[in-house]
């Protein structure tokens, strides 16, 4: 007597064969122009240049006074003060020879001037000054271009933007900015047994907890996280549901309902559409993968198993380099670092495991006790995936592995 043949029994997807999918199918986002206050985290999308020289005119790095270096070289010595430079002056002042002009930190360097004195090394005179030692030429004086010469790129396209290059876009005098915008991430969650959380729980509920976790993963990842809420176990109402929230969506991330089960509403409503496939990947946690495009704008959909920490491991694998293409960024595997497992690991045959670990700080790595892919606290108590190839079972306490930091 032999068993039906059953959908297990066909051959399962490598992960990088996933992946690739994945990313020959997705496309950067059309470039928008964004205020500047608005663009922190998302990437240029044009080569922005300076039009101006930064410094825009030689000036002084220091409270002091305005000298010609050649005649402090015999200090100490007296000069006459003949005037003040404030910053912002913008009248043209030009030092005679044998006088000194009061100046402060970024006031504009006087003609016929070439060092600054500190105001330390003098007497602070206002009408005459002692100068207390000389100064070599040069000193204290920020040349115009010894930044960014005018023309210069100050950034290239690609860049991502965070606090430094803020201000320099803002220090090259640029109000808009063109870049690419964060994608908008739609999380449908599915389960009848699927309650709020901060609402009671009936029998046979949980609270909802997926759609939490993937949209801060969302935000993480340069993306702005939409939740739609929970729907029931209805492919109907999953239907309905997702078209509502197209029109807001650049990538669609629906978890549950896309394994075996008699209730699975995402499998059962998009697997007819002949976009979306549905799949057994060579991983665990997260074996059960659905991906594809849907409606006429043909989004992105991630079709994540249910189980909490399967779709959390299946969107850093998966869902993350997506978005990172969506925003022009350098887009592949999670980028993953060595360490040594302080403890032995095992892995199921013919499967890349995730194993939730603990970096130690010291090279090491320590897998967490509970490693089950419903088990949530137990990846919250994690900072790492501990990455076991395919074809490697046990792995003794010692041995070099490969880890993606969380
Ligand atoms: N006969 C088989 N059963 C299962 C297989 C299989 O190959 N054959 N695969 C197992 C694996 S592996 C996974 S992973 C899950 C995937 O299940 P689904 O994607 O269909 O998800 P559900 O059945 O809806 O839920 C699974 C599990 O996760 C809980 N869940 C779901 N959504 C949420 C949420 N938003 N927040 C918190 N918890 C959630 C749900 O209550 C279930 O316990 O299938 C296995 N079964
Ligand atoms: O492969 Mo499922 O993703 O355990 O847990
Ligand atoms: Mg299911």
């Amino acid at each position: 007597m032999s068993l039906p043949t059953s959908p297990q029994a066909a051959p399962m997807r490598s992960v990088d064969e996933h992946l690739a999918d994945i990313l020959g199918t997705v496309r950067a986002l059309a470039p928008l122009e964004l205020e500047l206050e608005r663009t922190l985290g998302t990437t240029l999308a044009e080569e922005v240049t300076s039009p101006v020289p930064l410094p825009p005119f030689d000036n002084s790095a220091m409270d002091g006074y305005a000298v010609r270096a050649a005649e402090v070289e015999t200090a100490p010595v007296t000069l006459p003060v003949v005037d003040d430079v404030a910053a912002g002056d913008g009248r043209l002042h030009a030092l005679g020879p044998g006088m000194a002009m009061r100046i402060m930190t970024g006031a504009p360097l006087p003609a016929g001037a070439d060092a600054v004195v500190p105001v330390e090394w003098t007497d602070g005179g206002t009408a005459r000054v002692a100068i207390g030692r000389p100064v070599p030429k040069g000193n204290a004086v920020r040349l115009a271009g010894e930044d960014v010469r005018a023309g210069d790129v100050v950034l290239p396209a690609g860049a991502p933007i965070g606090p430094a290059q803020l201000g320099i876009l803002a220090g090259v005098g640029r109000r808009r900015v063109l870049v690419r915008p964060r994608p908008r991430v739609v999380v449908i969650s599915t389960g009848a047994e699927l309650a709020e959380p901060g609402t009671p729980l009936a029998p046979g509920q949980i609270w909802e907890s997926n759609s939490y976790t993937l949209i801060a993963a969302v935000r993480q990842a340069g993306g702005e996280g939409y939740r739609a809420g929970i729907v029931g176990d209805d492919a109907a109402g999953f239907m309905e549901q997702l078209d509502a929230q197209l029109v807001r969506a650049d990538v669609v991330i629906t978890s549950g309902g896309v394994s075996m089960g008699a209730y699975e509403p995402v499998k059962e409503a998009l697997a007819p559409l002949g976009t979306v496939r549905f799949e057994k990947v060579a991983m665990q946690p997260g074996m059960p993968q659905g991906f594809g495009v849907v409606g006429e704008d043909q989004v992105p959909i991630f079709a994540l198993p249910g189980n909490p920490v399967s779709s959390f491991v299946s969107f850093m694998l998966f869902v993350r380099p997506a978005l990172r293409k969506m925003q022009g960024l350098p887009a592949g595997p999670a980028p993953t670092v060595t360490a040594v497992t302080t403890a032995p690991l095992r892995s199921p045959a013919g499967k890349r495991s995730y194993l939730r670990g603990t970096l130690t700080g010291q090279g090491g790595v320590t897998p967490v006790r509970r490693q089950g892919s419903h088990q949530l606290a137990a990846l919250a108590e994690a900072n790492a995936l501990i990455v076991v190839p395919e074809d490697v079972t046990e792995l003794p306490e010692g041995a070099t592995v490969e880890v993606i930091p969380l």
